[in-house]
């Protein structure tokens, strides 16, 4: 089956597109604070990233070694998203390369979209702030669809919503979370090995591995050329 629409690069952002790790910690170490519980360093807490906050506030107290009753888990998240709302780019930055990636892909006719398990206004504000936020055809977070990364729908509904077909999309990603949803939506999956995982992502299995953004443009030509065959 021929498809004609254009080829779809999906992003995941922490830790692929954006280093977000400081910002993000620095809110959890605020609600920390608020509890008496001491700090995290942001070393020991980066990996805790990419299934969403409600799961960074989680590992971050079990961490801190206090339990979490459900109810307080959500009377904590919502104080999470007002701090981190106002706090989302003092330190986050670009990671190398990613400006001229995008460009190099949006010139050369790609559809670019971001699949992140942020919600959506957090996704959509932190792209604003990094200047990025108009090469991207759809934004979708984790409260866009009733679904979510590992759900491989999270992936196929932010390709559709881009305007392309999940059979001509690659996604760009730094977890196992990111490789197991693009696995399971059978769409390519490039790893990049400076995001948030435990286990180095050469391990989990993607399609590729870049070292640096630069080498972008040519891995998604080679991911994406057996499926113009
Ligand atoms: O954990 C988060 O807040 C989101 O992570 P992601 O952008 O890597 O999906
Ligand atoms: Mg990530």
């Amino acid at each position: 089956m021929a498809i004609h629409t254009p080829p779809v690069a999906v992003f995941d952002l922490d830790g692929t597109l954006a280093d977000t790790a400081v910002d993000l910690v620095g809110t959890l170490n605020v609600i920390l604070d608020r509890e008496g519980l001491a700090p995290l360093p942001v070393d020991d807490a980066r990996d805790m990233i990419g299934a969403g906050a409600r799961a960074l506030i989680q590992r971050g107290f079990e961490a801190a070694g206090k339990e979490l009753a459900p109810a307080y888990l959500d009377d904590l998240f919502r104080q999470f998203m007002v701090h981190y709302g106002e706090n989302i780019c003092v330190k986050t930055r670009l990671f190398p390369g990613v400006r001229t990636a995008l460009r190099r892909l949006d010139a050369a006719g790609f559809i670019l979209a971001v699949c992140t398990n942020k919600v959506e206004e957090h996704s959509v504000k932190l792209l604003d702030a990094l200047g990025v936020s108009h090469l991207f055809a759809a934004n979708c977070g984790r409260d866009t669809f009733p679904y979510f990364k590992p759900d491989p729908r999270h992936l196929t509904m932010t390709v559709e919503r881009a305007g392309g077909h999940p059979g001509r999309a690659v996604m760009i990603g730094d977890s196992r979370t990111d490789i197991v949803t693009a696995q399971n939506a059978r769409i390519p999956c490039i790893a990049v090995p400076f995001g948030y995982t435990d286990v180095p992502v050469q391990e989990l299995g993607p399609d590729l591995v870049i070292e640096h953004f630069d080498e972008l443009f040519a891995a998604v030509e080679n991911v994406l050329k057996p499926m113009a065959a």
